[in-house]
């Protein structure tokens, strides 16, 4: 038991009795849940939104449900929810709010962090953002030489990128027509190289995305930007960065530092974490593309989906029954991995977005108490848009040996544009997405095979044992509010997660020693510098890099 009276996970009752329903449950197949059950489908439905969930593809019966309801009340998942909406110091390691509800929430709503209502200074900057974004689109803000600005290279890394770069591919049917966008984050010079290849700088406005503005991939790319800049406008600074450079950051000294005029700084705070962010000043290359009035409809969609984790009850909270199905196959049935599968070509972002969502968050093996933890975490997420997933890596999750639970995402219409001329189209995409989690949920019996003629002998190959769980999301169509409302059904999956393991799903520690130990190792690399402590295989391979670059 912890300081706040909390048993260990693995010590309480409702985790107990989830385990021993695990073994009555035995070889449950979903064939036989469906057969006994004729109104589950039905039952196991949630409408969010404009979000409709269908979770009856899950090993799960009532009583399943109702004791992973049972454990989440037994380890305070909703206290901690609205001890966040609340603003309390969530984040433990790190003595911060987690407040990116905040950023969505309407203007006339008080959200505090110490003692502070931040909702008015997050209305400010959205105003800002909006002002700036209308002038870069309608060509009145100008480039140094007086041209409007065509393209926008938003620089920036993991939360400073992923969420733009996504969201904008998710957009982008409603994305401005005359300009281009475009993401760089890799430290490797091909990343920008690439981008800026064939632009002009004088109609090429950067953007560069840090919380931190410390961060060496960004600022490196920054700082390579910015001589590409100079040196083709031919000019040595000042008035020049300051019309084609702007920052996103909660760092105003490093942001004034690296050249950029303060007022062209759009910030925000240390209780948005970086994989949080997208909606605040990070989306401002967003909000570009697709106008302040797009932006605040996605806005308003996850605040939907906000409200709806805030106040509906556990059994009918999407989140809540997201994040518990994922602790029902991580701790019960050995599960490592959840695959999210977008029936939307305008989603092929979406899991890599989501990868660091979860990834960054989950992936601890202490809990809020600093113990080690003796229960699996956050699992890895992986996926692509479904149906080049079917012809690459779909046999294993068919017929292979592992349980990987999946999201199956679609949109009933194709965005307006693709309308009505690929709409045949689009009903095949979707009679795939629905034909999957068929096939993955009911497979095919061995009879089954044999009553279409096949040869004994390849009865076994051709069988399909079913009984991989599916949870499949459909919406209406791809529109600004259903990302937005998207996005926040997934982090608060995720935050329910989180709360039942008893992790700080908030910090992210594991990512600090690589990036010192880089830093060490990088004057090896350049000057040859003796690096004490090396390894004596990092040391062979240093030695092997430098032979081959002839140093
Ligand atoms: O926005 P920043 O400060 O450049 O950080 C970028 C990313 O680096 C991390 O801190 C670590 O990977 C992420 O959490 C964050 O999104």
């Amino acid at each position: 038991m912890n300081a706040e009276g909390r048993s260990r996970l693995d010590q309480l009752p409702e985790w107990t009795a989830l385990g021993k329903h695990r073994e009555q449950l035995g070889k449950a197949h979903l064939r036989e849940l469906f057969e006994r059950d004729p109104a589950r489908a039905e039952r196991y439905t949630l409408q969010v939104g404009d979000l409709h969930l269908d979770y009856s593809k899950h090993l799960v019966t009532d009583e399943t449900l109702r004791l992973l309801g049972e454990l989440a009340a037994a380890t305070g998942v909703a206290g901690l929810r609205d001890a966040m909406f609340r603003g309390e110091k969530i984040n433990i390691t790190e003595h911060r709010s987690v407040l990116h509800t905040a950023l969505r929430a309407p203007g006339s709503a008080v959200v505090e962090s110490d003692g502070e209502n931040v909702v008015p200074g997050v209305q400010a900057v959205l105003t800002k953002m909006g002002t700036f974004a209308d002038r870069v689109r309608s060509g009145d803000w100008k480039g140094h030489t007086g041209k409007r600005i065509k393209t926008v290279v938003n620089i920036g890394i993991g939360g400073s990128d992923l969420g733009p770069a996504m969201a904008y591919e998710a957009l982008r049917a409603y994305t401005h027509r005359d300009m281009q966008f475009r993401f760089v984050s890799n430290v490797d010079g091909a990343d920008l190289h690439e981008a800026v290849r064939d632009l002009d700088p004088a109609e090429t406005l950067f953007i560069i995305a840090s919380k931190t503005f410390t961060t060496i991939e960004t600022i490196t790319n920054a700082t390579s930007a910015r001589e590409w800049l100079l040196s083709g406008l031919g000019v040595d600074g000042g008035e020049a960065v300051a019309r084609h450079f702007v920052a996103l950051s909660t760092n105003a000294e490093k942001v004034t530092e690296f050249g950029i005029n303060p007022d062209n700084m759009f910030e925000f705070w240390d209780w948005v974490g970086g994989r949080y962010s997208f909606d605040s000043a990070i989306g401002l290359s967003l909000m570009v593309a697709i106008g302040h009035e797009r932006f605040r409809e996605m806005l308003a969609g996850f605040h939907l989906v906000d409200e709806h984790f805030r106040t509906a009850e556990p059994l009918a909270n999407a989140p809540m029954l997201m994040g518990l199905l994922g602790i029902w196959y991580g701790n019960f049935w050995d599960a490592q991995s959840h695959a999210v599968l977008p029936y939307s070509h305008y989603l092929s972002k979406f899991t890599a977005y989501l990868q660091q969502l979860d990834m960054e968050s989950n992936g601890k093996s202490v809990d809020r108490d600093g113990q080690r933890v003796d229960w699996q975490t956050g699992p890895v997420v992986w996926g692509t848009p479904g149906t080049n997933g079917q012809h690459a890596y779909y046999q294993l999750l068919h017929q292979g040996t592992k349980m990987i639970p999946a999201d199956l995402l679609g949109f009933a219409e194709p965005v307006a544009d693709l309308q009505p001329r690929l709409v045949p189209q689009h009903d095949l995409l979707m009679a795939n997405l629905f034909a999957q989690g068929q096939a993955l949920a009911f497979g095919k019996t061995p009879d089954e095979v044999r009553a279409e003629g096949v040869a004994e002998e390849l009865v076994p190959h051709k069988t399909f044992p079913g009984n991989r769980p599916t949870t499949t999301i459909l919406a209406k169509e791809l529109s600004p509010s259903v990302l937005g409302q998207l996005i926040a059904l997934y982090e608060h999956k995720v935050f329910v997660q989180g709360a039942v393991w008893n992790i700080d799903s908030f910090d992210q520690w594991g990512v600090e020693l690589g990036k010192v130990l880089a830093k060490r190792v990088e004057p090896a690399l350049t000057e040859g510098a003796e690096v004490p402590g090396l390894d004596a295989s990092t040391a062979g391979l240093v030695d092997t890099y430098r032979a081959l670059r002839g140093r």
